[in-house]
């Protein structure tokens, strides 16, 4: 089965703002704006509640939707990947650090 990492997804869709191509769904929401892409983002959201309380198949489909518009979101607003994976890896040293107090609490 053909794969595609999430970073390699946000790398096509910033692609897609850079070298606009006709017929791209990611340059018709670029093209309608922030408003439309929100709506998406909100719509999507809520298809993933509804998918989870249905089948794990759903989930992972309207879970990939969902990614995929968030990816279009962040690069409308100019956030980047390393962003995402700067502010990700800020939080890893911090729990790090919780369960290194708790420990030394002896919770
Ligand atoms: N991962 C996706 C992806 N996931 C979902 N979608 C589109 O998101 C839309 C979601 O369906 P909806 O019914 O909610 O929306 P719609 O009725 O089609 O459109 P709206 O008028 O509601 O906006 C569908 O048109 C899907 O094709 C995606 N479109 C593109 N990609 C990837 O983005 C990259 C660039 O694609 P293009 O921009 O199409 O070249 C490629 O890697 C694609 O695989």
């Amino acid at each position: 089965m053909v794969q595609q990492t999430i970073e390699e997804l946000y790398i096509q869709v910033l692609e897609r703002k850079k070298n606009p191509q006709e017929g791209s769904y990611t340059n018709y929401l670029y093209q309608k704006g922030l408003d439309k892409i929100l709506k998406k983002v909100g719509e999507e959201s809520t298809e993933v509640i509804l998918g989870a309380k249905n089948n794990k198949e759903e989930l992972i489909y309207e879970a990939s939707d969902l990614l995929f518009h968030l990816m279009v979101l962040l690069v409308e607003k100019g956030v980047t990947f390393n962003d995402i994976k700067d502010e990700l890896g800020s939080r890893l040293g911090q729990k790090s650090l919780l369960h290194e107090r708790k420990d030394w609490r002896g919770e």
